[in-house]
């Protein structure tokens, strides 16, 4: 099972990230697109990239509003895999954007 981070190196972690917050319960962001198409566009290559890491994000979509929070369910808190997760999430809304 993945380590998880302690509050120190969660705190490291979002420094590299886009938008995100968070503690040792969870990472998120929030992030708004220019149309639902593109939040759908988003989420559905979010889906694919999870898939991949087998690792998935809970999704919060209205209308054109996402809201994304990365934990792992199984080691109980934020390990390396969530901020792997949320750096393509971050690659994906640029590149939707
Ligand atoms: C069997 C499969 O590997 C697990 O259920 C995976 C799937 N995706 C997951 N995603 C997240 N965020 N946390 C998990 O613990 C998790 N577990």
């Amino acid at each position: 099972m993945a380590d998880l981070l302690t509050a120190e190196a969660v705190r490291e972690e979002l420094g590299g990230l886009t938008d995100w917050s968070g503690d040792p319960t969870g990472i998120g962001r929030t992030v708004q697109l220019g149309s639902f198409p593109d939040a759908i566009a988003v989420v559905d290559r979010v889906a694919v990239v999870a898939e991949r890491l087998d690792h998935h994000p809970d999704i919060d979509i209205r209308w054109r509003t996402l809201t994304f929070r990365c934990v792992t369910h199984s080691a109980g808190g934020v390990t390396h895999r969530d901020v792997e997760l949320a750096r393509h999430i971050d690659d994906i809304v640029r590149s939707v954007r």
